[in-house]
């Protein structure tokens, strides 16, 4: 296969995002960033490029994914993620996990190490203590902010003013869902989406995080995207799928399906989001209808390039 130039590309989260919060954004995805290039310049996999660059968000508590995730009802976390192999089509995906570090590694043993694609709930966890991941003391991933979020959440419910998609003020409060897509020198992609949800779910609830083409999805011979925003919104709009089939039998861009996608999903469900996607010869596309998406990618020669504002 011809050598292609590696590039990897990450997101730490759409939402509103207040001011405050953007430079400890900012440093988290640089740093992940960073790590994966590292790896795909030493002649790494992609695969192993956005775990390790997901795996450094999860465990900063500037974003929802590992430590500083968003707690449930009950005050816990519950954590998802997926990942996926654009060469394979295999993808590895679990959820309802708690105290464990990194549900990434999780999902990827689910890929390698299993003839199944999602594994969830204490089976999953089983699972995973199985595979040699330290499950943490109850707790260990819940942070100070994510409480306050919580507190946000309970008090909007108790005033009526929280509906369904207007998550606004809330959003605030939560420090976003992570994902990174990346390509190899050979060619191959492959993207990985980690998240604790959002604050105040059921208990039990699933997103579109660990689901392939809504939070994941990775095909060497179109591209990959990873998503973030409102969960039940992505879901019901297969968002990752309808973004890789706009540019598989439309033809367009990386960074016109990116956003024709993103917008038309908002305007027809109204919940908001964000993806990052890579095509296959490299293109970027970066889109979102919140306020805010913190991203950042390096391509060659080590050119690093981060945001978070709508450009
Ligand atoms: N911030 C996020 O991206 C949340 C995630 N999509 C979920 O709803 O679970």
């Amino acid at each position: 296969m011809a050598k292609m130039k590696p590039i990897i590309i990450v997101h730490g989260g759409a939402g509103e995002i207040t001011d405050a919060r953007v430079p400890g954004k900012h440093a988290g995805v640089k740093v992940s960033v960073k790590i994966g290039y590292e790896i795909l310049k030493n002649g790494g996999s992609a695969l192993s490029a956005v775990e390790m660059a997901v795996n450094s968000m999860e465990k900063d508590e500037n974003f929802n994914a590992g430590y500083g995730s968003c707690l449930n009802t009950n005050g816990d976390v519950e954590m998802e993620a997926s990942i996926m192999n654009g060469k394979t089509l295999r993808g590895g995906c679990c959820t309802l996990i708690h105290d464990i570090m990194h549900p990434i590694s999780v999902a990827r043993k689910v890929m390698e190490k299993t003839n199944h694609n999602f594994i969830g709930g204490e089976s999953a966890m089983k699972f995973a203590s199985e595979q040699g991941f330290e499950i943490l003391p109850k707790g260990s991933l819940v942070t100070g902010d994510a409480k306050r979020a919580l507190e946000q959440f309970l008090l909007s419910q108790q005033r009526g003013d929280n509906n369904e998609f207007s998550r606004t003020e809330l959003d605030k409060h939560e420090p976003g869902t992570v994902g990174a897509v990346a390509i190899d020198k050979n060619g191959n992609i492959a993207v990985a989406t980690s998240t604790g949800g959002i604050s105040g779910k059921i208990p039990g609830r699933i997103g579109d995080t660990p689901i392939l083409g809504c939070g994941t999805y990775a095909d060497n011979e179109v591209g990959g995207v990873s998503t973030t925003g409102h969960g039940e919104t992505i879901m019901r709009y297969n968002l990752a799928q309808r973004i890789l089939s706009e540019m598989r039998y439309r033809g367009a861009s990386a960074q016109e399906a990116t956003a024709v996608q993103t917008e038309a999903m908002t305007k027809r469900l109204i919940g908001t989001g964000g993806a990052i996607t890579l095509g296959k010869n490299g293109e970027i596309g970066i889109h979102h209808t919140s306020k805010r998406m913190s991203w950042a990618y390096i391509s060659e020669p080590n050119e690093l390039h981060f945001g978070i504002n709508l450009v």
